[in-house]
Parts: C-alpha cells; sequence; structure tokens
C-alpha cells in the first residue's frame, strides 16, 4: 500500500482527464493520461520485478527441500505458491483503489508482499476480502473509496488506464465500464479466459458467498454463469485453505464445453480441480450409446435411490445358523449371535458391512476353537489320556505352519499370543473365506445393474412405481451402457461399497480424486444445472455430502428430458427446501441486436420470464436468408465462408438440428457443426443458424433455439427454409 501525498488533488486531474474508454478529450488530458500510463508502468515494473524475485526464492527453497513427510504439507503449499507466481503473466497488476483517506492499493491476479513480511502487501490478491471494493464499490456506496482505476496491460507494458472517481460525478451500472466493453468485444479464440478484472458487482456477490449450503444461481444466456462459476471456484480455493486438500470437482454439460473451459482455473494457478461431465465420473465405465428421451426421462426419476437401495438391501444375508468347518470339526453359530452381528452393521455399505461381519465371524470361530480346547483340557485334568492325545495332535495342526510359536503353556490353554495368531490363520484360511463368500458375496456394480435392468420381473419388484409399459420400455434396451445408466451404477456402487486395494499413492491431490469413485470433494460447481436429472443430483450429493455446492444454470434452456421447469422442482429430491437462490441478470455475451430477437422464442419455450438485458449493442444486425432445401448445404458453406473472412482472426460456429448435422459436416469441416444441445455453454463471434425452424420442432426445441440464439458475440445469420 502507498499513501499518497495529496489525494484529492492527484485524483481530480488524472480522472477529468481520461474518459471511460481512455482517450484524451484535451491537450491537458492527454498530458494526465501519459502521466497515468507512466505511474502504473512503474508500479507494474516493481511488481514484475518482485514476482521474479519470490519464483526465485521459492523454486531454489522447492529444490533444496528434503522429501521429508512431516514437511509434506508446507511444500504442497509453497508448490502451489509457486505455480500461481510463475503463472502470473498475464494481467499481473490491473486494479487500483484509492481511498478516501489517501491509501493506495492495486489490485492483482496474485498477492505479493514486500520485503518486509509484516508490511502492507504490495499487491493485493484479486480474492483478498481488501480487494473487494474494486468490484462492489459504487458512488453511493463508495466503501472508504475515492476512485476506481481499471488498468489495461498487454504483457509487461502498460497501455491505458480507464478511472472511475466514486463521489458521484459519474455514475455507473457497470463497474469499469471500458475495460469491461474492450472484453467483450474481443475476438473469440475458442478458450474461455479469466476475467478477474471486470467482474461485475452481482458477478462478485455470488464468488464470494458463503459456501456452507446449495446455492441456485439462475442467469439467461451470457450472463456470466460459467465466469461465475469458476471464478467461484478460484476464491473458493483461495478463502479455505483447507478445500485445497480435498479439490474441487467441476460439473460440465459436454467434453467439449470442458474443454472450452479448461484453460480458466489454471491460468488462475488453481489445480486442486476436477472437471468432468456426469458420464464421466466413474473412473472405469463410459457411456456406449444414446437413449431416447423416454428413456432418459424414466431412468432419471428420483424413485430409483429408494428402489436400488431395497434391492441391494434384499441381497444381504438373513440371519441364520451357521456351521463352519475347521480342522476337521464343525463349530455351530447360532442363528441368534448371527442376527447381532448383522445387526451391528447395519446401514454400512453393502461390502463394508461383509467384511465386518467377516471379521466378527472369525472372532466367533477362535472363541468357539478355544472354547472346545478348554473343555477338552479340564476333561483332560480328569484323566482322559485319549483326549490329551487328541489335543496335542489338534495344537499341533492350529499352530502350524508360520514360524511363531509352536508350544503352549505348561497347562496346555493357549496364551493371547497363541489365540491371535490362530485367529489370523482363520482369517486368511481359504476354506473359511469360502464359506463367507458363500454365504454373502461380493457384488459387481455393473453386474447388479444390468442383471436388474434387464429382468422384467426383478425391475418389477423393486420399481413397482414403474407403468408396465415402462417396464417393458426400460428391459428390453441394447446392452451398452446409456447416459441415464451412469447415475443408476454410481447408487448402486455407493450401496455396495468399494472393494478391494486403495488406488496406489503418488500424483496429485486431484489425480486421486479423479481415481476414486468415492472421493468426498470440499465444494462441488455444476454449470448447466438445469440439465441434470434427480438421479444426476444423487450423484452430486455423494460426493459432497456437507451439500457444499454451487449450481448456475438457465432453467428456461433446460431441454433435458425431465420435466422440471422451476428450479424448486428440480432441486427438491436432492435439497428439499433447504438452498439458497441467486441471480444474474445482465447479458454480457451477446449483443441487444440479437437478444431483441429472443423474447417470443422464450415465450414460445412456454417461460414466463424475459431474456436478460444485453449489456452492449455491436451495430450489426441479426440477417435471415431463405433458401431451398436442395441448396442448403451449399448456402450454409459459402455463408460460414464468408463470416469467417468477416470474422478473421475469431471463431464462427453453426448450429442445426440433429437430422441436418451429418449433411452439413460433409461441406463445413473446418467449423463446429452443432445440435443446440451440443452448443450449451460455448460461443463464438458469429454463428449461423442452419433451418431454425427445425431447432424449434424437436423436443422442448424452443429452449433449443433459445440457447442457439444467444451463441454469437457479435454476428448472427440464420438460413430458414424456402
Ligand atoms: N465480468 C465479465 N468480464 C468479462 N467478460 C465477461 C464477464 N462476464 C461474462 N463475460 C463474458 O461473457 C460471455 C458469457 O459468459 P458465460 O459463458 O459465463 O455466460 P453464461 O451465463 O454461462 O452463458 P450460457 O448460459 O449461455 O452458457 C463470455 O465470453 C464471458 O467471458
Amino acid at each position: 500500500m502507498r499513501r499518497k501525498s495529496a489525494p484529492d488533488n492527484g485524483i481530480t486531474d488524472v480522472t477529468t482527464a481520461v474518459t471511460r474508454s481512455g482517450t484524451s478529450t484535451s491537450p491537458a488530458a492527454d498530458a494526465a493520461r501519459r502521466s497515468a500510463v507512466a505511474e502504473e508502468q512503474e508500479f507494474l515494473d516493481s511488481a514484475i520485478a518482485r514476482r521474479d524475485t519470490l519464483v526465485d526464492h521459492l523454486q531454489a527453497e522447492l529444490s533444496s527441500a528434503a522429501p521429508d513427510v512431516l514437511e509434506r504439507a508446507r511444500l504442497r503449499m509453497l508448490r502451489q505458491q509457486y505455480e500461481q507466481l510463475r503463472r502470473a503473466q498475464e494481467r499481473l497488476v490491473f486494479g487500483r483503489l484509492d481511498g478516501l483517506d489517501g491509501t493506495v492499493r492495486h489490485v492483482g491476479r496474485v498477492g505479493l508482499r514486500n520485503d518486509d513480511e509484516d508490511g502492507e502487501p504490495l499487491l493485493l490478491d484479486w480474492r483478498a476480502p481488501a480487494a473487494r471494493p474494486f468490484y462492489t464499490a459504487t458512488a453511493v456506496d463508495p466503501q472508504g473509496q475515492a476512485r476506481r482505476r481499471h488498468i489495461r496491460t498487454t504483457g509487461p507494458v502498460v497501455v491505458g488506464v480507464d478511472d472511475e472517481p466514486l463521489d458521484g460525478t459519474m455514475t455507473a451500472e457497470l463497474v469499469g465500464e471500458g475495460a469491461l466493453l474492450a472484453a467483450l468485444d474481443q475476438r473469440r479464440t475458442g478458450h474461455m479466459s479469466a476475467a478477474i478484472s471486470t467482474l461485475q458487482r452481482e458477478q462478485d456477490d455470488i464468488i464470494r458467498a458463503e459456501a456452507t449450503g446449495p446455492l441456485i444461481v439462475q442467469g439467461g444466456p451470457g450472463t456470466g454463469k460459467t465466469v461465475v462459476a469458476l471464478h467461484r471456484v478460484a476464491y473458493l480455493l483461495f478463502a479455505h485453505a483447507t478445500m485445497a486438500d480435498q479439490a474441487v470437482l467441476v460439473l460440465g454439460p459436454s467434453p467439449r464445453f470442458l474443454r472450452y473451459i479448461a484453460q480458466v482455473l489454471p491460468a488462475l494457478g488453481e489445480t486442486a480441480v476436477v472437471s468432468a461431465t456426469c458420464d464421466t465420473l466413474l473412473p472405469d465405465i463410459r457411456v456406449g450409446r444414446d437413449e431416447s428421451r423416454t428413456l432418459a426421462e424414466i431412468k432419471g426419476r428420483a424413485l430409483w435411490q429408494a428402489a436400488l437401495e431395497n434391492y441391494v438391501g434384499s441381497l444381504f444375508p438373513r440371519p441364520r445358523e451357521l456351521k463352519l468347518r475347521w480342522e476337521g470339526e464343525f463349530y455351530v453359530i447360532p442363528a441368534g449371535t448371527v442376527a447381532q452381528v448383522l445387526a451391528s452393521v447395519r446401514g454400512r455399505p453393502y461390502h463394508r458391512a461383509r467384511e465386518a461381519c467377516a471379521e466378527q465371524l472369525h472372532h466367533l470361530l477362535t472363541e468357539a476353537v478355544v472354547d472346545r480346547r478348554e473343555a477338552l483340557m479340564h476333561a483332560m485334568e480328569e484323566g482322559f489320556e485319549d483326549i490329551l492325545a487328541r489335543v496335542d495332535r489338534s495344537m499341533e495342526q492350529d499352530l502350524r505352519p508360520g514360524g511363531g510359536p509352536t508350544g503352549s503353556d505348561v497347562d496346555g490353554l493357549l496364551s493371547e499370543e497363541e489365540i491371535d495368531i490362530l485367529r489370523g490363520r482363520i482369517g486368511e484360511n481359504a476354506t473359511i473365506a469360502r464359506f463367507v463368500e458363500a454365504w454373502w458375496p461380493t457384488l459387481d456394480a455393473e453386474e447388479m445393474v444390468s442383471g436388474l435392468l434387464t429382468d422384467r420381473a426383478l425391475l418389477a419388484r423393486f420399481v413397482p412405481r414403474l407403468s408396465a409399459a415402462e417396464l417393458t420400455a426400460v428391459s428390453t434396451e441394447p446392452a451398452p451402457w446409456a447416459p441415464s445408466d451412469i447415475p443408476l451404477l454410481d447408487a448402486v456402487a455407493d450401496l455396495l461399497g468399494e472393494t478391494g486395494a486403495p488406488p496406489p499413492p503418488g500424483g496429485s491431490v486431484a489425480d486421486h480424486a479423479r481415481r476414486q469413485r468415492g472421493w468426498v470433494y470440499g465444494h462441488v460447481v455444476i454449470d448447466e444445472a438445469q440439465e441434470l436429472s434427480e438421479m444426476q443430483w444423487q450423484m452430486v450429493l455423494r460426493r459432497c455430502p456437507s451439500r457444499s455446492v454451487t449450481a448456475v444454470g438457465d432453467i428456461d434452456q433446460a431441454e433435458a428430458a425431465h420435466r422440471h421447469t422451476s428450479w424448486a422442482q428440480a432441486v427438491r429430491a436432492a435439497f428439499g427446501e433447504r438452498w439458497t437462490a441467486a441471480e444474474l441478470t445482465i447479458c454480457y455475451r451477446t449483443p441487444r441486436e440479437v437478444m431483441d430477437l429472443t423474447g417470443p422464442v422464450l415465450k414460445r419455450a412456454g417461460s414466463h420470464n424475459s431474456p436478460p438485458r444485453a449489456v452492449r449493442s455491436c451495430g450489426i444486425d441479426p440477417w435471415v436468408r431463405t433458401v431451398a432445401p436442395a441448396e442448403l448445404a451449399a448456402t450454409a458453406a459459402r455463408a460460414v465462408r464468408q463470416l469467417q473472412q468477416r470474422w478473421h482472426g475469431g471463431t464462427v460456429g453453426v448450429i442445426a438440428p440433429a437430422d441436418r448435422i451429418a449433411e452439413l459436416h460433409a461441406v463445413l469441416s473446418d467449423v463446429p457443426v452443432l445440435t443446440a444441445v451440443q452448443a450449451k455453454g460455448l460461443e463464438w463471434d458469429a454463428a449461423l443458424l442452419v433451418d431454425p425452424q427445425g431447432i424449434a420442432a424437436g423436443p422442448r426445441g424452443w429452449n433449443g433455439l433459445y440457447v442457439a440464439l444467444t451463441r454469437c458475440t457479435q454476428e448472427l445469420g440464420q438460413l430458414v427454409l424456402a
């Protein structure tokens, strides 16, 4: 932090001289702008030098550190700091707050401390509480600030500054409007980038919200839901140190979408993150086919959870007398004792219960063997020579082989150590293991689910709420797994519990989390959450029992097979009434000219909401061409070429009904040609909609058309069939 000598004068000079777009209005203004840029360049240079020094220090410390177990946590933290600093190249410094008290604070991608450890930081991390006014201070609520400055940089060079006085002389709905509009107008690269320098108030409120329970964020297309979701991950990992130990799960709608957002969190230095779709959450299972909407809807219903619990529950053994054979003799464990053993593991997953019961069985058998021996010893004491001989023989067998103590106490009773050895032998004995396996078999989730889904009678027994037609539809599906099978497999795998050895050590927290189906995350973020079925929500809950979940989505863009038209319906099965709602209201992506077309489409989709308000106009009117069906593909190819020329250096995407994709792919190999569902969450500079009526004709087609219309940042073209 620096203190200005004459705060009021300094601020006034610059802010009156520099307009929001950074262009000057007079020679005096030009001079003020140059001086402001020079001042910020000086600061940026010092921040870069400090960052480089810290990187060098950390590198030296990491390379000289011994791999001491006790040091692991500290080394992990150092490595994280090192990675964050090393990656903090672009926009190292992007903001400045001038306090009413004359203090000056710079805000940047990472925090940088001065040489003096206890002193004020040189640069505030954008997530630090002290940086918050940069995103939320207004003229009405200046939060102790006199001015906010956006510093525009290209690599290590300051190229401009945009000042906003917070004294009421300039009122703007947007924070750092110049910088924001410049960011929104940039050509799209095909990858989302971080927006730390231009986050808006309503976005910041959600990013920094408490993470103690489910937070559901509704926002229309382009309102920055993905931006908010990803920056919230970065914020939570910064604000809650322990969250990095558990990792954060980011669930997106498709692999294509995950590729689109893949660079944002690494660029912010965050690596304790696992990205997946609901279909790829199970480490060893892959979806092998599409499915009908009817089946997706049936198998997405919450009722499957109880059905599967009953199904797995039915396979737990019932209490009955158990007769075990050990060293040629039979031992009986009465049904009452078995019932007690079973009761003691009630509520545990199948395999964990099995493991615990098997252990108790080993104990009981050991006790029975020891008791019988003691009885024999008593008899021996009473002088039965032949029994003595049997005991000796039996003991020789029991304590063989293995190098342990081979003798017994002088009185013939087993010592504690010998009893332990006996118990160990029973626990490792193959015959006993076979007996336990026959009594309580280990099960495989995939076999269990396919066994249930292909057996109509079994389905009718465990899923009685399905109609006869639904039972038939489910039981006659083909073999490879479909998307709606994944939550069923996950539910059964969870009810069964893990078997086998834990995954090998090594790798990062994210590697561990990725490899383990049952990993519990510190937080889960879901994008396009309106698409999740009730059973997919259960998958989320299993991975985050604390319910520290942020779900962003647009209920009006819902295209999934479920019939939810409100968030209350969508999340009732998962959270009941206990969730918090938030809303994003401003559309950043799609220009006003295009958003004006979306109102009627949204109405046709059955929504009572209005589309979000577009923040900017691009000056390009959306266009429509009517085309004969036979000309469609060729016209689309020509239109795409023209768009590519106009948006040279940017991106173009095509959206069409599913049945036209193949025909278009044949002529358009260098641009994405997607259905509306596949285009979810994506954006391009220009979008071409081919046969929009066809898009609207599908199931939930108007919602699909709403998605399709809102993918462009600049130009929208439509080819309508004659
Ligand atoms: N504060 C911001 N600063 C800069 N760019 C932003 C900001 N907020 C949103 N954007 C940009 O606006 C576009 C839309 O954002 P985003 O994809 O997060 O919206 P969305 O609500 O998830 O949209 P959709 O529901 O259509 O998928 C992106 O290019 C994003 O980078």
